[in-house]
């Protein structure tokens, strides 16, 4: 017979913030196949970000030499073991173990280490055998890595040096040559992180340049930066993949100037990741996904179940931690509303208005809203303004030639529309206008309205407002 729950949550990544206090004694089951806290914790935003700092250091180490100051012209030496344990051994593997330990001291909740299918309507069919079924299920089941349909990079084998973004960071030893197969953020950021650590990266990339969905002129200069730092193969796809006895890779390579080859000892793939509706066989339970396999949600993160809810990566196709972490709150308030632990409140809905990422590369890239191609293609009106940071005081401090902002506002109110910037520090400096635009800031308000510390680096966002050519131009 199946065990009957008030609340069953599939996923304890961003799900398990959805035990909060007003759910609290409820009785709450949590199901989870894998490792106790999901992708961002155990294997993705924390410890890339992790590792992404020694890398920075290095490679600023490297370009201090534009400012008079050599460090080491010799490579860096790189105690792998001793950054992979910081990260892993000391913190990442406690902060999972004590998570999990504290939710199975919870008696209200029941943590069930299985995997999940739907069978019916709020009915799920565990691998252990057991039947479950609840009044209210939230689906928080996030994506998983997608492979490449070429024998040997079919499926992740760490033994043999075939990875994704799961095991490459905990591998023993950094191989001599690694090549990755893609160009988005999961690419460019172990591009970065591995090559400043001494690895020889061939980075291989499907389209003509690297993070395409970027600002056109942001992906380009991206582009140029990597090429100079990678081996870099555009338009370039795998076609097979063999392994030598004594463990080399040799990737066959089609490009748009025909067939090359290249060498690795190991293989990152990178191409994308595939939200996990599917896999969980959501339709049985009554939960619609979209043509790209997305659980469709309203604007209350309900699925087209009744009581089923759903959020994050396996229903959006953002794939980022802080829009999970906000549809997160939203599910957690509309589930105590509907289980009547909010007397007078009624449900919310989320706000994907204005979202934003950062690539963590080097250099940084960071953006919210329509590119410029986009605005265009939409017939959006609007204006534009390109802020070189070298441009600016503290640019010149930092020797920059390379990077910029460019800020879209619309040309009458001068309402924040979007922006996108690739420099030092990018994913903070946007921060300002985020909040412009999701507060409804204008452009003159936020340039004008509050004094900008000089000679700080955030006055490349005050000089790219400033410089917006608007109906109402703005003073200088
Ligand atoms: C390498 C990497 C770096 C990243 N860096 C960033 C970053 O810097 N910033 C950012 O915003 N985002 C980043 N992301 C994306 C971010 O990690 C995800 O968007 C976020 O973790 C998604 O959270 P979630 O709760 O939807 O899913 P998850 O955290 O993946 O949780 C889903 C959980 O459900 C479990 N599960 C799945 N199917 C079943 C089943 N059938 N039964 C039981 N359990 C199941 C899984 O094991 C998993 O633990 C990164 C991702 C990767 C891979
Ligand atoms: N800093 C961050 O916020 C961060 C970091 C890592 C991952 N993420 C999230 O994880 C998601 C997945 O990241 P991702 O980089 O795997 O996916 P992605 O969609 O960003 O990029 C996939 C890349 O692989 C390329 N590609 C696809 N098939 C290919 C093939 N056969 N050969 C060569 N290239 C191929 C595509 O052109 C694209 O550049 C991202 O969309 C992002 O939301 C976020």
């Amino acid at each position: 017979m199946a065990r009957h729950h008030d609340l069953i949550i599939i996923g304890s990544g961003s799900g398990n913030s959805l035990v909060t206090p007003e759910l609290e004694g409820l009785d709450i089951a949590i199901v989870e196949e894998g490792t106790f806290g999901g992708t961002c914790l155990n294997v993705g935003c924390i410890p890339t970000k992790m590792l992404v700092l020694p890398a920075d250091r290095i490679t600023e180490a490297h370009e201090a030499r534009r400012l008079g100051v050599t460090v080491d012209s010799a490579p860096a030496t790189v105690d792998w073991p001793a950054i992979r344990d910081r990260i892993f051994t000391n913190r990442i593997d406690e902060i999972s173990a004590g998570g999990e330990r504290y939710r199975r001291s919870q008696d209200f909740v029941t943590l069930y280490a299985a995997r999940a299918r739907f069978v019916g309507r709020r009915r799920l069919a565990l691998d252990t055998g057991e039947e479950i079924t609840a009044d209210r299920v939230v689906v928080a089941a996030g994506s998983r890595a997608d492979l490449l349909d070429v024998d040997g990079l079919d499926r992740v084998d760490p033994k043999r040096g075939v990875h994704t973004s799961d095991t490459i960071m905990r591998i023993d030893e950094l191989p001599r040559r690694l090549a990755i197969v893609g160009g988005g953020f999961v690419a460019c950021e172990f591009a970065h992180v591995f090559g400043a650590l001494g690895v020889e990266v061939t980075q291989i990339q499907r389209s003509g340049a690297l993070l395409r969905t970027e600002d056109a002129e942001i992906s380009r200069r991206y582009t140029e930066l990597s090429r100079g730092r990678h081996d870099l193969r555009l338009d370039t796809v795998v076609a097979s993949a063999s392994r030598s006895p004594e463990g080399t890779w040799t990737l066959g390579l089609m490009g748009r100037d025909g067939a090359t080859d290249v060498e690795a000892d190991a293989v990152l793939v990178a191409v994308g990741r595939t939200p996990n509706g599917a896999r969980l066989d959501v339709e049985a339970g009554g939960i619609e996904l979209d043509d790209w396999g997305v659980v469709r949600v309203d604007a209350q993160q309900r699925t087209t179940a009744d009581g089923v809810w759903a959020l994050g990566d396996v229903a959006n196709s953002w794939q980022l931690k802080h829009v999970a972490n906000h549809e997160a709150r939203v599910v957690a308030h509309n589930v105590a509303v509907d289980a009547g632990r909010l007397p007078g409140e009624g449900p919310v809905e989320a706000d994907h208005r204005f979202v934003p990422h950062a690539v963590f590369g080097h250099p940084q890239v960071a953006a919210f809203g329509p590119t410029r191609a986009e605005l265009d293609e939409a017939g959006t009106p609007y204006v534009s303004y390109t802020q070189a940071f070298g441009d600016t005081a503290y640019g010149w401090a930092l020797e920059d030639t390379t990077s910029i902002l460019v800020v879209c506002a619309d040309p009458d109110s001068g309402g924040i529309i979007s922006a996108h910037c690739m420099g030092p520090d990018a994913s903070t400096l946007i921060q300002p206008l985020i909040q412009a635009a999701s507060f409804g800031q204008s452009a003159r308000e936020v340039a004008r309205g509050q004094y900008w510390i000089h000679p700080a680096l955030a006055e490349v966002v005050e000089n790219a407002l400033l410089g917006l050519p608007l109906n109402d131009r703005l003073s200088r």
